[in-house]
């Protein structure tokens, strides 16, 4: 039983039965990497662990971790990657976003767009810093536009690479939506590839998914020209 709350407590599928989830949950390539036993611990528990670490990175740099500025260090990075930047990596983070009836019939699209995109680069463990935009056209729900953003938000407080958050916003939308006419875009710098490494501070990168109505070209250009206008 505990392997098989384990096992539903990593899924981000809210909608499905919960039994029928827990028998057919396959990983896939859109779940971040998590093992069975990632919620075994307490957030304060993991904080403790991190701390001893981090204090170990810090005392092999070198570091006098007895100086004033630097011996609150390893609590402080221990409780930032816990509470903040990788909140998103536990599942009773995830918001809720609930659906309300379409009653306006509105069946254009709706863009949230330049929603803030603080994320790390799981490779590097440095940000990722840009904006998502996002589309959907609904059918018989809504969401409230603050809950685009959140979502956005939730994915993004995880170690990630630009593609798996991109997919994994969409689906999330998806499935919170209720339809598959949904479209994300986005842009952001990765500061292992500005610098360090490459030390390229212009480029940036782009990813971008498109379901549903909008792997027409119609919706999708509509889409990018909303994203363009100032
Ligand atoms: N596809 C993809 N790659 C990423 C992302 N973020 C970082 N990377 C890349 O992940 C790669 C890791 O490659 P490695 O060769 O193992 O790392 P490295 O030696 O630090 O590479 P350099 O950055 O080229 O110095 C680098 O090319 C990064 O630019 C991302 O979101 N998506
Ligand atoms: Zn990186």
């Amino acid at each position: 039983m505990k392997q098989k709350e384990t096992l539903w407590n990593i899924m981000d599928n809210h909608d499905l039965d919960k039994e029928e989830a827990m028998d057919d949950h396959v990983m896939s390539s859109l779940d971040t990497p998590l093992r069975p036993d990632a919620f075994d611990l307490s957030d304060d528990e993991k904080i403790a662990i991190i701390e001893q670490h981090f204090h170990g990175i810090m005392h092999a740099l070198g570091l006098d971790l007895t100086d004033d500025s630097l011996k609150g260090t390893p609590a402080r990075v221990a409780k930032m990657y816990v509470k903040e930047i990788f909140h998103g990596l536990h599942p009773d983070n995830k918001p809720y976003a609930r659906r309300f009836e379409n009653k306006y019939k509105y069946n254009k699209m709706l863009v949230e767009r330049n929603i803030t995109v603080y994320s790390s680069c799981e490779h590097h463990f440095v940000p990722i810093i840009g904006k998502a935009h996002v589309a959907y056209i609904p059918n018989e729900h809504v969401i409230g536009l603050s809950k685009l953003n959140r979502i956005v938000h939730y994915f993004a407080r995880r170690p990630q690479v630009q593609e798996r958050l991109t997919m994994q916003i969409a689906n999330e939308l998806k499935q919170a939506l209720k339809t598959d006419n949904v479209a994300v875009l986005i842009e952001a710098d990765h500061l292992c590839v500005m610098s360090r490494g490459v030390n390229d501070v212009s480029s940036s990168t782009i990813t971008a998914e498109y379901s549903g109505l909008f792997e027409q070209d119609q919706y999708r250009n509509e889409f990018l020209g909303h994203i363009r206008t100032k």
